[in-house]
């Protein structure tokens, strides 16, 4: 029986290991992961610390049982420490002291991401927490609950550190969002956009320090204030939101490594070693709107990656389409999404890149409910006209639109091909001069 192994079971991992069990029976599959649990959904957390749902038993979809009733056999808590990828064994200490030699015919390396943490002194005081994992959540939740916790300061203004600064507002807490660009949400979207959600987050008491970078945080044991290049902020608790970095630890030695440490994979997921496939937030994807290898960290990303892996292991030839790193967010009422590059990054990119804008309701103005306003921005490439990204916001649910832009991009669509795309008309629904017609007919 030819034996997989799998080393990280949460998004990616959890994604390939059901691919296999479901589809190819014939394999011994064996399941590495340190944690105590599996599939958790970070997306859940500022849910739950905001109080938006009661408990967090919903933030999982998978367990050690389902894929054991399934076949495998895992090991949790238990951590691999060295892969032989010469002899193809891998090596782990289970938490109560239990060693393992597992040898593999196909090792598919899900080891995802780890939070960066900043340089600079005072993150070892108590109270600075960093939000990936579901034990993190909790801390902060009980630490919530049982201190005295008034002032956070929430450090970074991507989407982890938006979301949770929206969740500590909820819960009465002042809060102070840092970062260092001029704006919130700069690697996804352009001014004109976050200027929205920056004014969204301000009109619901939370203090923005754009353009500010934390130089130390200081305390007594706990954490007490933040300390910047222009400021102090008091806080009773600081979060670190400042990216993730790829855990590509097992393999750096051996693997061939994208500028960022993450695997370098081919469509297939495999790494420069045959027989050993990266997947998720430990791997490179190639993205379709810069046509080229790139490091997107998303759970969306690990699943279909996951996927992949998973069939070409198992003998079943599966290239990987690409990605645009299609995103969103919701905060209060404001939704967000985008996909692909900004017309900032496309220029930054070298790109002669133009931006295609309309603003319109999206129902005719006889619908007098539900009727909100969208912002709409397509940008492409002035010499080949194709959608390099594209971003809309509303306070209306516009979140699937989106979609049609990340299959745009993925197959390389001009913005003229758009300006005639069918798009159906129904009141209830949209407009006959439908916004993306409208944006796309903008474009020079
Ligand atoms: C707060 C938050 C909100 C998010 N919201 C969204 C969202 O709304 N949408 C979205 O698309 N993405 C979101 N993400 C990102 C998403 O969670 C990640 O992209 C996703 O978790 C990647 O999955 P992964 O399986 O590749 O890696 P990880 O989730 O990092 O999992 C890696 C697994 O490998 C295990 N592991 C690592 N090293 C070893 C080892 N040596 N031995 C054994 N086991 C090991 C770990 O224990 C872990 O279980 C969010 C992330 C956070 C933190
Ligand atoms: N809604 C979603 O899809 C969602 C939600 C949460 C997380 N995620 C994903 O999880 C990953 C991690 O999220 P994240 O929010 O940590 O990363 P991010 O890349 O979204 O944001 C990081 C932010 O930190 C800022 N920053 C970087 N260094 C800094 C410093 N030294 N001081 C101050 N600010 C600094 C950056 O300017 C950026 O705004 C991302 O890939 C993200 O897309 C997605």
């Amino acid at each position: 029986m030819e034996r997989i192994v799998v080393i990280g079971a949460n998004h990616a991992g959890t994604a390939a290991i059901n691919t296999i069990l479901d589809n190819y029976k014939d394999k011994e599959v064996t399941i590495f992961d340190s944690n105590n649990n599996i599939s958790f959904l970070g997306c859940g957390m500022a849910l739950w610390i905001g109080n938006q749902i009661t408990s967090p038993d919903g933030l999982f979809y998978c367990s050690k049982e389902i894929f054991e009733q399934k076949g495998a056999k895992v090991y949790l808590e238990t951590i691999v420490y060295h892969v032989d990828f010469e002899k193809k064994v891998v090596f782990a200490t289970g938490k109560d002291g239990q060693s393992y030699q597992q040898p593999y015919d196909k090792l598919i390396i899900a080891s995802g991401s780890l939070p960066i943490s900043p340089n600079i002194e005072g993150t070892d005081l108590a109270n600075v927490q960093f939000v990936k994992l579901y034990q993190n959540a909790k801390e902060v939740i009980e630490k919530l609950h049982e201190s005295m916790i008034r002032n956070v300061v929430v450090v970074g203004a991507g989407y982890i550190g938006v979301e949770l600064a929206e969740a500590f507002n909820r819960i009465g807490k002042k809060v102070t969002l840092i970062d260092n660009m001029s704006t919130c949400l700069s690697g996804y979207y352009d001014r004109e956009f976050t200027d929205i959600m920056s004014k969204n987050l301000e009109s619901h008491g939370i203090k923005l320090a754009y353009e500010e970078t934390v130089t130390s945080l200081k305390g007594n044991g706990k954490v007490e204030k933040v300390v910047t290049d222009k400021n102090e902020y008091a806080a009773d608790m600081v979060v670190l939101g400042i990216g993730f970095k790829p855990n590509s630890q097992l393999g750096k030695d051996n693997l061939k490594l994208f500028k960022n440490g993450a695997y370098l994979v081919d469509r297939h997921q495999q790494t420069s070693i045959p027989d050993v496939y990266a997947i998720g937030d430990c791997a490179t994807v190639f993205d379709n709107s810069i046509q080229a290898t790139n490091y997107i960290a998303l759970a969306t990303n690990a699943v279909r990656s996951g996927i992949v892996a998973a069939h070409n292991a198992c003998g079943t030839p599966l290239e990987s389409i690409g990605v645009q790193g299609s995103n969103g967010i919701c905060i209060w009422n404001l939704k967000m999404v985008s996909t692909g590059i900004s017309l900032e990054k496309a220029k930054k990119l070298g790109y002669d890149a133009a931006a295609a804008d309309y603003e319109d309701t999206q129902k005719p103005a006889f619908i007098q409910h539900d009727n909100y306003k969208v912002k709409i921005r397509i940008v492409y490439d002035k010499k080949t006209r194709i959608v390099l990204g594209a971003q809309m916001c509303s306070e209306y649910d516009i979140s699937m639109a989106i979609h049609m832009f990340s299959l745009a991009i993925q197959e390389q669509v001009t913005i003229d091909r758009l300006k005639l795309t069918d798009i159906f008309f129904l009141p209830h629904f949209n407009k006959p001069y439908n916004y993306f017609t409208m944006a796309a007919l903008q474009a020079e």
